[in-house]
């Protein structure tokens, strides 16, 4: 079967798997819709149970002696709004990858009109588009030289197939040689759970945190939020509107308190009431701040300390507008702590998504999630086939026999 044909296949049947559940759901919802509505408001309350007093002095060197709140809310699910649902996995990337799409693929179109034959100068072209297109000089590099063998290998001598070998390729390239197919969270499903969530200030690192609450929630997870974040004016309160919008509790001290406070109490808390999965929130560390990165051990070490085997991810955001500038912040990141995997967020607000394989090909970290817009909803995992479906989405539509 030909690349093009599988990933019709994979997407065009994974539409109507969407519109059947969606036609499910909606008969639920007719039923649910009265409770939810009732149950929507979220309270804070102040919580001052003994677990949470003690955590706070247990924290090694921490100069914070006042006690936790707790940003309590009632277990609900969020409204979503109309557009929201219906969107499948295919809809979502073409969406997301629309400025890429137009910038890369129509080159790509536009340079197969041009050369008839695939020559010396046909790669040379090439390599422009994808150095252009951010995937940076090492992976462009080992790109051309797989197409040619590829082109030598099958004889390929007409341009017009070079469309679907490139395609192949760039999921090639991005799946290496492990080929560990497409990966989620990494959550501990008997007991709890905690990832941290690293990043310079600005890259989306809060927007992520609610979403992933809302994709853990909808796989039927409990999920808790910390506001470590106490360093930036106005993260605690931007955390907290997600998580009355998510539905989940969020646990915080005022602002310039120690973070690794509030992620210990965090941790008690997230304990004392049985939750899956505890998000911490961290500051925008700049990678050349010595203390904020000391700061980042220090919490780490605390949620190492209380919970076995935690932080079970430590997944860093990145902004994929920033392009080489995430690179550098990667590269950083992943010599200062360990960095389990990647969120590239505002992959929509790009033209040059071609980061994503940059950053998986020259720094092996998985990019494990994908920010492909501000609602709530728009955090995917990354698939390579739903990224070059992405990419060729209009042009594998049109194809009748791809
Ligand atoms: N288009 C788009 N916008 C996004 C995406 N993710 C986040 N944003 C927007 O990016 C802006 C910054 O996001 P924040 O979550 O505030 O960034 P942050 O990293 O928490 O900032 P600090 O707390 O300062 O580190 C917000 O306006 C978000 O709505 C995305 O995937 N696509």
């Amino acid at each position: 079967m030909s690349f093009f044909k599988k990933l019709k296949d994979k997407f065009t049947k994974q539409e109507e798997t969407v519109e059947e559940s969606q036609a499910l759901e909606h008969k639920d919802e007719s039923n649910e819709s009265n409770e939810t509505e009732e149950s929507a408001e979220a309270e804070t309350v102040e919580d001052s149970s003994e677990d949470n007093a003690e955590a706070v002095t247990a924290v090694e060197e921490s100069e914070s002696d006042e006690e936790p709140s707790i940003q309590s809310v009632e277990e609900t699910q969020p409204e979503l709004l109309p557009e929201e649902k219906k969107e499948s996995i295919a809809d979502k990337f073409k969406k997301g990858l629309s400025k890429t799409r137009n910038n890369f693929s129509s080159k790509v179109n536009d340079l197969v009109a041009k050369y008839r034959k695939v020559d010396e100068d046909f790669f040379e072209e090439l390599e422009e588009i994808l150095i252009g297109a951010d995937v940076g000089v090492n992976t462009v590099m080992e790109l051309i030289e797989e197409l040619e063998m590829e082109v030598k290998r099958r004889n390929i001598k007409d341009t017009s197939e070079m469309r679907e070998v490139i395609s192949e390729k760039l999921v090639e390239i991005y799946q290496g040689d492990e080929n560990e197919g497409v990966q989620e969270l990494n959550v501990n499903n008997d007991g709890l759970s905690v990832v941290l969530f690293v990043g310079v200030n600005g890259v989306g690192k809060t927007t992520t945190i609610g979403k992933m609450a809302h994709r853990l929630k909808q796989e039927g997870k409990t999920v808790m939020l910390a506001a470590g974040d106490t360093f930036r004016a106005g993260a605690i309160e931007q955390l907290e509107v997600w998580g009355e919008r998510v539905g989940v509790d969020v646990i915080k001290h005022s602002a310039g308190s120690d973070p690794a406070a509030v992620v210990y109490d965090a941790v008690q808390a997230a304990k004392a009431r049985g939750v899956d999965v505890l998000l911490c929130d961290t500051a925008g560390r700049l990678q050349n701040k010595v203390n904020l990165m000391n700061e980042l051990s220090k919490v780490k070490k605390v949620i190492s300390r209380e919970v076995p085997d935690a932080p079970h991810d430590v997944m860093l955001v990145l902004d994929a507008t920033t392009g080489q500038n995430a690179m550098s912040q990667a590269k950083t990141f992943s010599e200062t702590t360990d960095v389990t995997g990647i969120v590239l967020t505002k992959l929509d607000g790009t033209a040059k998504g071609g980061i994503v394989l940059a950053i998986r090909n020259e720094l092996n970290i998985p990019v494990k999630y994908v920010g492909l817009g501000e609602k709530m909803t728009d955090l995917q995992t990354f698939d390579p086939d739903a990224f070059v479906y992405g990419l060729f989405a209009d042009m594998l539509e049109e194809t009748e026999e791809a």
